[in-house]
C-alpha cells in the first residue's frame, strides 16, 4: 500500500463541553477519492479546517506526504501542495474568470519578491491559469464577469483556482452543494478524473455522488470516526446503519 499523501494524526478540538473532533486519524491515498459522511454537526468541516489550517487543533496532527503541517498557515499549507476549493465568497466576483484564476496562481509563488515579479504580469501565471480553466471547462468563459457565472460555474472556478496551485492532495468541502442534477452530474465526471492527478478528500452530503465516486468512506458521528471502508463496506456497515445511513441506504 502506497504512503498516505496527505494525513490526520489523533486530532481533537473541544468547543466549550463539545468535542467537535475525537482524536481522529484518517488518511488520503494516491489516486483515491476519500468521502468523510455524517449527519449535521458531526464535526466535518471543523475537521476540514483543521487539515487546510484555518482552525488549529487542541491535539494531534496534520501530514502531508512526510512533512508535519500543522504548524503551517493556510498559505503555506496551500504552497506545500494541499488544495482546497474555496468558498465562493472568495472570488472576487467584480473581476474576470481569468483574473481569479489568475490570483489564484499568483498563491504559489513562495516569496514576496517573486510575488512581484508575478503580479507585474509574467506570462507564464496566465498561462497556468488558463490551463487549469480547461480542464474544468470553463476555457470558453475566461473573459467573463464572475458575478455572470452559474452557481454550477462558480463551483468548477473554485476548483480551477485550486488546481493553479499544482495540489498534491485536495480537500473538498461540499462541491456538489446547491448544484442541481445536471450540474452535479458534470462535477462528479470531473472529480472522477481529478483524483489521477491528485487524490480528494471529499466532504459531500449528496449520497448518489459520494457512492459514485469514493474509493473509501469515513463516517463521522459525534465527532469520532466511527467506521471506514469501501462503499460495500459502509453500506453493510450495522453501526454506520444505525447512526446514520437509516435501513434504506
Ligand atoms: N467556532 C465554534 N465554536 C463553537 N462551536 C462550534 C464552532 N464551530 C463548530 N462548532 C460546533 O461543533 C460541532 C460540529 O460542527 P461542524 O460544522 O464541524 O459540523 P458538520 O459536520 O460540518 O455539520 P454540517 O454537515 O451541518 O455542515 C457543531 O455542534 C457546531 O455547533
Amino acid at each position: 500500500m502506497s504512503d498516505p499523501i496527505l494525513q490526520t494524526r489523533g486530532i481533537s478540538k473541544t468547543f466549550g463541553a463539545l468535542k467537535a473532533s475525537n482524536d481522529i486519524s484518517l488518511d488520503l491515498r494516491a489516486g483515491e477519492i476519500h468521502a468523510l459522511i455524517g449527519p449535521n454537526g458531526a464535526g466535518k468541516s471543523t475537521l476540514i479546517k483543521q487539515i487546510a489550517g484555518g482552525l488549529a487543533p487542541d491535539s494531534g496532527s496534520v501530514w502531508l506526504g512526510g512533512e508535519d503541517v500543522t504548524a503551517l498557515t493556510t498559505p503555506e499549507r496551500a504552497r506545500s501542495g494541499l488544495g482546497r476549493t474555496f468558498q465562493i465568497s472568495e472570488l472576487a466576483m467584480e473581476d474576470t474568470v481569468l483574473q481569479n484564476a489568475t490570483l489564484g496562481a499568483l498563491g504559489a509563488g513562495a516569496s514576496p519578491y517573486s510575488f512581484w515579479q508575478r503580479a507585474l504580469g509574467r506570462g507564464d501565471l496566465t498561462e497556468v491559469a488558463r490551463a487549469a480553466l480547461d480542464r474544468v471547462g470553463l476555457a470558453e468563459k475566461a473573459q467573463t464577469r464572475t458575478s455572470e457565472l452559474s452557481h454550477g460555474e462558480r463551483r468548477q472556478l473554485e476548483v480551477a483556482v485550486a488546481l493553479t496551485l499544482k495540489p498534491r492532495a485536495f480537500v473538498m468541502d461540499e462541491p456538489m452543494a446547491g448544484l442541481g442534477t445536471e450540474g452535479s452530474k458534470t462535477m462528479t465526471g470531473f472529480l472522477d478524473s481529478l483524483r489521477a492527478e491528485a487524490p480528494i478528500l471529499l466532504v459531500e452530503h449528496d449520497m448518489d455522488a459520494v457512492f459514485a465516486l469514493a474509493d473509501r468512506i469515513s463516517v463521522l458521528v459525534y465527532g469520532a470516526i466511527i467506521a471506514t471502508g469501501t462503499v460495500e463496506e459502509i453500506r453493510a456497515n450495522a453501526d454506520v446503519r444505525a447512526a446514520y445511513l437509516g435501513d434504506d441506504a
